[in-house]
């Protein structure tokens, strides 16, 4: 064990919190705040307790050597260009991502990939056994990173290991398909515990482990959970849905600074009656253009009057490299522009479409501001930015257009739930939504909100955690 092997609680992820952008000029580069829920649900719970956190800083080819980031230190772990684009962009992003949100597109199966997947993946294991201390708890997440926890108890069986998986766990004939289903399986069964978003994640995953691995496993009660049986020792499995630091966004949306720029931007966008907002990031995951298409026929149809109402839709760069996320990128800024061209104005465009990251002060006055938000992917681990939203909304305003194949659907169940693959259920639910009387709505959005500040990210980890290092 190394000098740097003193951390009780370590975080394995793909990601750091930040990113380093590199220097077009080959200068030193600029570190960012890395995008996606992860890191927003994560960041504040590893800097409550100042652990430590393995994860790639964005950019290949750096050698980084560990280093302390407003009291959390950062361990990054080296990619090269090769690796970036098979275990990454191909593995990860272009197999596992696909798959697992219900093949929305075709997964490809690359043997390459996988064995670049499995490379990586012992480097991430090997980089978190040097930075755990004897009997140290260590969080390894997501599906980047599902050989870790196998591969780390090899290297250090004294360790208590957690491994929470951020995507939906696939319907078990869909993960069936997967060549590497039993290397898979078996990587995650490293873990002490093995924790999903939902119950149906949790309930697949033991039918996989008797059926693939011919494990015994124990259903416990009605929420998914139940343990699995390897001989010398016990994995448990469960459900804990992720949340959001839910009072530190309803204190900044009810903040003097966070309204007045909420009106700002209302004036901004010509003190239009109906404000909807979509927040993504740009993946074809996330439902932007079935949005995008039943405002089109709304305002075709006259439902919706174009000089009543504005879309602004905020989307995140992501995963640029990949063919599916530039062919996404072209065909939602073709909608964007050929709504603009029919119902804009000069200077008024109905969708305002911003292709890059806010900062959070803008982004949280925008969520205050938006009479409805829109949130309809495909299909979505959880989706933070149903939650965000209504922490932002204490005071019964708004409304929430929700897709059913959201997680966050499990627990708002008071939104306008919608099936994005029907645009009328759409289009009827924004229509409900922008037109329904205020004390329902806002009844709506109070339980809502509830809800959302009693199950917050710290609850999240507590929960887990406390499961994690039960004794047994
Ligand atoms: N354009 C944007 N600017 C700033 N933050 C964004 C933007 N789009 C998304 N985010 C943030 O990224 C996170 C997205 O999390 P989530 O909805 O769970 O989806 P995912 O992790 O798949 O991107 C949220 O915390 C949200 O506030
Ligand atoms: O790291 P990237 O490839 O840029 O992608 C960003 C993150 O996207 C995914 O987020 C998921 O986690 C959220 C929090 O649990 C959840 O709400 C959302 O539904 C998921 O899509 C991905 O799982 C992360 O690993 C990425 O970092």
């Amino acid at each position: 064990m190394s000098e740097t092997s003193s951390n009780e609680f370590v975080v394995v992820a793909n990601r750091l919190p930040v990113d380093l952008e590199a220097s077009p000029d080959g200068g030193p580069g600029v570190w960012r705040r890395s995008p996606g829920g992860l890191v927003t649900a994560l960041e504040p719970v590893l800097r409550s307790v100042a652990g430590a956190w393995v994860g790639w800083p964005g950019t290949p080819d750096v050698d980084l050597e560990p280093f302390v980031e407003e009291g959390l230190t950062l361990h990054p772990v080296q990619l090269s260009e090769a690796e970036v684009t098979e275990y990454y962009e191909g593995f990860s992003n272009a197999t596992l991502w696909p798959l697992y949100h219900d093949a929305v597109i075709a997964p490809t199966f690359d043997r390459d990939w996988w064995r670049t997947y499995e490379k990586v993946n012992r480097r991430f294991a090997e980089a978190a056994a040097r930075a755990a201390a004897p009997g140290a708890t260590v969080w390894v997440h997501d599906y980047q990173l599902q050989l870790v926890p196998r591969m780390l108890r090899d290297l250090r069986p004294d360790l208590r290991i957690g491994y929470f998986l951020h995507i939906p766990f696939p319907p078990t004939e869909l993960f069936l398909q997967l060549p590497w289903r039993k290397e898979i399986l078996e990587g995650l069964m490293g873990a002490d515990l093995v924790g999903f978003h939902l119950p149906g994640g949790a309930e697949n995953f033991l039918y996989l482990a008797r059926r693939l691995l011919d494990l015994p496993s124990s259903p416990r009660g009605t929420t998914g959970g139940g343990t699995i049986d390897l001989g010398d020792r016990r994995v448990r499995v469960g459900a804990y849905p992720i949340s959001i630091d839910s009072t530190q966004l309803r204190d900044q949306s009810v903040a003097a600074a966070t309204k007045l720029r909420a009106k700002e931007i209302r004036a901004e966008l010509g003190d239009p009656e109906t404000i909807l907002l979509g927040v993504d990031r740009l993946d074809y995951t996330k439902g932007i253009s079935v949005r995008l298409e039943a405002l089109r026929e709304l305002l075709v149809e006259g439902t919706l009057d174009p000089e009543k109402v504005v879309m602004v839709q905020l989307a995140t760069p992501s995963r640029e490299r990949l063919s599916a996320y530039a062919t996404l990128r072209d065909d939602i800024e073709r909608q964007v522009g050929n709504i603009n061209g029919e119902f804009g104005q000069l200077g008024r465009p109905v969708v305002h479409y911003l292709h890059r990251p806010v900062d959070r002060e803008e982004l949280v006055a925008m969520y205050t501001g938006a009479d409805v938000m829109v949130v309809t992917p495909f299909r979505d681990g959880m989706n933070l930015v149903a939650k965000e939203y209504v922490a932002c909304h204490g005071d019964g305003s708004g409304a929430l257009v929700l897709s059913e194949f959201a997680g966050a659907a499990a627990e708002l169940r008071r939104a306008h739930v919608v099936n994005p693959h029907d645009l009328e259920d759409v289009k009827r639910a924004v229509v409900s939504a922008v037109g329904e009387e205020r004390a329902s709505a806002a009844r709506r959005m109070r339980s809502m909100h509830r809800h959302v500040m009693t199950h917050d990210v710290d609850r999240w980890a507590n929960s887990f955690l406390a499961q994690l290092t039960e004794d047994r």
